[in-house]
């Protein structure tokens, strides 16, 4: 696992655009050959997503031929609910980038039959050739997309109940009652999540510096999902310090000398 530490939400989101914009333009995508990306909801990834619009606007990056998959949404809520994903990610991202609408994947959470529609998305995800980049937050709790504590760590995407902690976290955009909180959501599993080729995780603020030090140092455990990611083979967690705060000194030193040496390196 990577870690970066920056100073503030700003500098996270500043190095993940520069980041997805170097690896898509690397990429050279095409029709025949998109990028495909996972995308996440959150306070943590507005700043990425306002700094790949204002990169869209002076040219330096087209979503023409980028797929998207999302990573979550909930059961229940109408799409055009102000606090649905599909709403977020419109706002947010989509409507002030050049994306084709058809690019772009999110789960329906008012699927008829929604065992399928999760079976179909993993199927859809295939057919693109597996995502090339995951973008994904953390919860207080460890929990990535809505794989709460206790998820498989080989699930895939399905219907999942939500934990008072996320429903109580996530009150904060439902007028602060815990009763308006959707309580089921449809998520991509820890299998699916472990299955992109890179992860880059954001944490920010000190609230999340408990589930950044079981990600980053403790046993990997379902009771931490986050956890699972010290087995992936190209992760990097983007954080600002409030988030490093529950880590060892030594741990956060032996990170940032990492990055230091080889960012003063003479050796290729
Ligand atoms: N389902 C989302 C997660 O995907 C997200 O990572 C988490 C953290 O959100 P925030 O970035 O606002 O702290 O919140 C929700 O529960």
């Amino acid at each position: 696992m990577r870690i970066l530490i920056k100073k503030d939400n700003e500098e996270i989101g500043h190095w993940t655009a520069n980041y997805l914009i170097k690896r898509i333009t690397e990429f050279q995508p095409n029709s025949k050959k998109p990028f495909v990306l996972g995308l996440p909801t959150g306070s943590s990834p507005i700043t990425t997503y306002e700094e790949l619009i204002r990169r869209g606007k002076l040219g330096d990056i087209s979503f023409k031929n980028v797929i998207t998959f999302n990573l979550d949404e909930y059961v229940g809520i109408p799409e055009s609910h102000p606090q649905s994903y599909h709403t977020f990610m419109n706002e947010n991202f989509f409507s002030q980038i050049d994306i084709p609408a058809e690019n772009i994947h999110i789960l329906n959470g008012n699927a008829e039959d929604l065992d399928k529609e999760c079976i179909e998305y993993e199927d859809k995800i295939l057919k693109y050739g597996g995502i090339e980049i995951l973008l994904g937050g953390i919860g207080m709790d460890g929990h990535i997309a809505f794989n709460e504590p206790g998820s498989s760590l080989n699930s895939r995407t399905r219907i999942k109940s939500l934990c008072y902690d996320t429903i109580e976290a996530n009150s904060r955009f439902f007028d602060d009652d815990v009763h308006n909180v959707p309580t089921k959501a449809l998520t991509m599993g820890i299998g699916t999540i472990m299955d992109a080729r890179e992860v880059v995780i954001f944490g920010s603020g000190y609230k999340k510096a408990r589930a950044i030090k079981e990600m980053v140092g403790g046993a990997i455990s379902h009771m931490w999902p986050a956890s699972i990611l010290q087995m992936h083979q190209e992760c990097v967690l983007v954080c600002d310090e409030e988030a490093t705060m529950e880590l060892e000194i030594k741990t956060v030193k032996y990170f940032k000398d990492i990055e230091d040496i080889a960012a003063h390196s003479n050796h290729p």
